[in-house]
């Protein structure tokens, strides 16, 4: 029988994804985070790396694999507020129907601050959106990580990814301030924050040849990071520095500080929820090429 995977196939999974060589048996779809999160869900994969609150909020029905994940310690570059005032006068923000997971933590994140603005659905780049009058867009994944340094960058010889501005003019003439999600999530908590894990139903864990695959990948995807930043640099259309830290800069091992931030951030999320359940740890064998 055939074991189905799902993969969201945005930049920062490039350095588990480029590599996999699929075993025998198993085959794979792509898309954006909600469609993945539906996908396994209905049972139409039967893996994929979903927004870590899908995983929460079905809790009794998932596992995850115990060392995957897509989370960061700090700024993530990809998971961006754009707002055109100060984050207590939001009346209006515009949500990506990409995501589950940014807006979840955009909604703990107003919560703690005692703000409740209108959050409603629109497509868009966010200079289009913040023109057309809302005053805050959420955008995540390659897009906000391209709009992120089209409004905050260039980098110069002098600077670094974390010396560069919160606030800019955009070309379009707005002054834009971007607000890191994952940044605020660390000021908040200390914690890195885990966006992505990779979840199956409980009954039907993926082919032990599948997980050792995908760690193969990433090995080799870690190992040689600066390739693969080059590669994805071109597609993007953004300088290789920037793709190099943007992916240098992620946690993709499920290890304890990111499982702390994932519980922390689970019972301020989904209060109530059922146990977070992982697949068994990879055993002591190390093996060699
Ligand atoms: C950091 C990101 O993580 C992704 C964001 C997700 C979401 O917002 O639901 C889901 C999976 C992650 O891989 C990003 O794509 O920018």
């Amino acid at each position: 029988m055939t074991y189905r995977a799902g993969w969201i196939h945005f930049t920062n999974v490039a350095p588990i994804l480029d590599s996999l060589v699929l075993p025998a048996g198993v085959t794979a779809i792509t898309g954006v985070p909600t469609e993945m999160n539906e996908a396994l869900l209905s049972r139409r994969v039967d893996i994929a790396n979903i927004s870590a609150v899908e995983f929460i909020r079905n809790a009794d029905q998932l596992e995850a694999l115990p060392d995957f994940s897509v989370a960061v310690l700090g700024p993530v570059y990809s998971v961006n507020l754009f707002h055109t005032r100060p984050l207590p006068e939001l009346r209006r923000i515009a949500l990506t129907s990409q995501s589950a997971m940014s807006v979840a933590l955009l909604e703990v994140l107003l919560r703690q601050r005692g703000l409740s603005p209108v959050l409603e659905r629109a497509e868009g780049t966010a200079e289009e959106l913040l023109a057309a009058g809302y005053d805050g867009v959420l955008r995540i994944g390659d897009s906000a990580l391209r709009e992120w340094y089209g409004v905050v960058g260039p980098l110069t010889p002098e600077t670094t990814m974390t010396s560069l501005p919160h606030t800019a003019r955009a070309p379009s003439g707005l002054h834009i301030t971007v607000t890191d999600l994952a940044e605020e999530w660390f000021t908040l908590t200390g914690h890195p924050f885990t966006f992505a894990v990779w979840a199956y139903h409980k009954d039907n864990p993926p082919p032990p040849a599948l997980v050792q695959a995908m760690r193969e990948a990433r090995r080799e995807g870690i190992g040689h990071l600066a390739e693969v930043a080059g590669r994805h640099a071109q597609k993007l259309g953004l300088p290789e520095r920037v793709v190099q830290h943007y992916l240098w800069n992620f946690r993709y091992h499920l290890e304890a500080p990111d499982r702390l931030g994932l519980t922390e951030f689970a019972a301020m999320a989904v209060p109530g929820h059922a146990p977070l359940r992982f697949g068994p740890r990879p055993g002591a064998a190390v093996t060699t090429r």
